[in-house]
């Protein structure tokens, strides 16, 4: 088997693989994601923080992130938590979300999330799918889950002072720990995917300790060994797998120090970075919109300590990612991809730069990648362009109790259909072209058109629906409806917002609605989508033209 050194290509199978020489991933079976980030703690690292809260300044160091994580292992067993059972977090970013998610992958339990600007009925509909025995959330978002679940609902401050009420006796709780293996389930994290509503994505504690493996061992060669005096700053969701992996797994793993925003506005991000004298961002698509306007409105944002950038969960248009360059010379703009399928990201920018960072970076290590002629199924070598796949110990295990669409999404190599159209360039660089999948991207977060496709389709008035993307300078991408109304109905686009808005979190809601006389669909009665996006093109074209 030969494998092309620049492109990681091999011709014979047709395969790309990763030019990284792979690192050894823990070989122990019994094996937890909290174990392996916070077992062996060096004397330097214990009093080092790992997450201080932007606003107040409080921290918890590494030392109390391992002693508070048996701690609230043992408060949550204390509340009747079994191995295998579900803890559901519905709240924003804060100082104690990643203990959470520490101490319920601690005692075998399952850790899930949902996005807190979630409507009840989208709440209920996920609890009933994953059936949480616990959910912790905030008094905010309380009112919206009181009577939705038969355990137990408690307010993560609550749980918070237990936990710091009880550390004194976390001899007794670390006596009974659980061994846990690492192909049990750690997480259950919601995903479109391709196609359709929110799915469960099912993570092991294997691939989460993969990907913390991989991640430290890209970050620490980027580094020359000294990662772990990067600090980084989080102002994208915890509760969405990019978060999570980088701030949870990656961070943690190279022993960094994590400044956490609880809730995001520029100006915060933006004092914040010079406070804490913050390196190194991850964010998505629209905060670097907002970090060029603000450039170009002759505002004095300096950013002097930050070295990195990284831009991720959208594309990103070449124009922003050159006036970005132009704006903060000093600062290197690089972009990162994966999926919560991949439970976090499967290339990452290893330093490239000059031109070459409109690709998304390489493959990262152990990763293996296919790229797939759409139509016929045949294996594409460098710089040409299909769907790109990939195998590895990070990608998830299957979709929860969904093996219909597990099986559409991994075949029986292994290998994940990721949806996206992308190439693989002579020097192994990757690049995305195109979406096959279906998703809508509004501000990065995954907006799936079946959802509202059925709103709409509940409406009296509404014949037939389809929801496509419409580009959006600031959003990236907003759900446009296609609507055919009711005979004599004399349903108007406010009207439709309206009703959308109601029923689905705010990050949802269709922005912008065209009518027509039929939806077109295949024979089988699909929507044909292609269709559709071309007339949104011919009717932005027009719009143009009339201003
Ligand atoms: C920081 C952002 C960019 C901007 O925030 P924002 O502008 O303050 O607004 P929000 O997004 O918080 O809120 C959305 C809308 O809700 C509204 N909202 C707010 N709270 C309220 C309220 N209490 N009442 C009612 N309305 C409200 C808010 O005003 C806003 O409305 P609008 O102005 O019309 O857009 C935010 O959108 C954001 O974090 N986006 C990132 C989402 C994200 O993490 N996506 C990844 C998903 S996971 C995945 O697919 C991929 C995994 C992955 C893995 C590895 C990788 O490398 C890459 C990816």
């Amino acid at each position: 088997m030969k494998v092309l050194a620049e492109s990681g290509f091999c011709p014979s199978t047709g395969i790309y693989h990763s030019k990284w020489v792979s690192p050894l991933l823990p070989q122990n079976p019994y094996l937890s994601l909290p174990s392996f980030l916070l077992s062996p703690l060096l004397p330097k690292t214990l009093h080092k923080p790992a997450f201080i809260d932007s606003t107040s300044g409080d921290s918890v160091t590494y030392g109390q992130l391992r002693s508070l994580t048996v701690t609230a292992a043992c408060t949550l067993r204390a509340l009747g938590v079994k191995r295998g059972d579900v803890v559901l977090i519905v709240s924003p970013n804060s100082l104690h979300f990643p203990l959470l998610v520490l101490g319920v992958m601690y005692i075998g339990a399952i850790f899930s999330t949902a996005n807190p600007l979630h409507t009840r009925p989208e709440l209920q509909a996920q609890i009933q799918d994953s059936n949480p025995i616990l959910i912790l959330t905030t008094q905010e978002h309380k009112p919206k889950l009181d009577g939705l679940i038969s355990g137990l609902l408690i307010m993560v401050q609550t749980f918070m002072d237990d936990v710091l009420n009880h550390q004194p006796q976390h001899h007794t709780c670390k006596s009974s720990k659980v061994v846990i293996s690492q192909g049990e389930t750690a997480a259950l994290m919601y995903s479109s995917g391709t196609t359709g509503k929110s799915k469960a994505v099912v993570c092991s504690h294997g691939n989460l300790i993969a990907m913390s493996c991989l991640l430290s061992h890209v970050w620490e060669a980027q580094a020359h060994g000294e990662a772990c005096k990067d600090v980084y700053m989080c102002v994208v969701p915890l509760f969405h797998m990019f978060g999570l992996s980088i701030f949870v797994c990656g961070v943690l793993a190279v022993r960094s120090t994590v400044v956490i925003v609880q809730k995001y506005s520029i100006e915060e991000m933006l004092v914040a970075v010079e406070e804490y004298k913050v390196t190194r961002l991850p964010v998505v698509p629209p905060i670097i919109v907002q970090l060029v306007r603000l450039r170009n409105g002759a505002k004095g944002v300096e950013l002097g300590s930050l070295k990195e950038v990284i831009c991720s969960g959208a594309p990103l248009g070449k124009d922003y990612m050159e006036c970005f360059s132009k704006c903060y010379p000093h600062v290197r703009l690089s972009q990162c991809y994966g999926l919560t399928e991949t439970n976090g990201p499967i290339t990452l920018c290893d330093g490239v730069s000059g031109r070459l960072h409109v690709s998304i970076g390489r493959l990262i290590p152990c990763l293996e990648a296919k790229i797939v002629e759409v139509q016929t199924g045949k294996l594409l070598p460098p710089l040409k362009y299909g769907e790109l796949c990939v195998r590895g110990p990070p990608i998830m295990q299957g979709y929860f109790k969904n093996q219909e669409a597990t099986s559409i999404a991994i075949n029986e190599e292994g290998w994940l259909h990721t949806g996206d159209l992308c190439f693989i360039d002579t020097c192994g660089l990757v690049y995305i072209l195109d979406r096959i999948k279906e998703l809508i991207k509004y501000k990065a977060y995954q907006v799936a058109p079946a959802e509202l496709e059925e709103v709409l389709l509940s409406h009296p008035q509404i014949d037939d629906a389809a929801v496509i993307p419409y580009p959006d300078e600031e959003a990236g991408e907003i759900p446009m409806a296609c609507v055919v109304r009711s005979e004599a109905s004399k349903l108007k686009e406010i009207e439709i917002i309206n009703y959308v808005t109601t029923k689905v979190a705010p990050y949802k809601r269709v922005r912008k609605v065209v009518f027509l006389e039929s939806i077109p669909r295949s024979p089988s009665g699909k929507i044909l989508r292609r269709q559709l996006r071309a007339l949104s093109t011919y009717q932005r074209l027009e719009i143009s033209s009339r201003l």
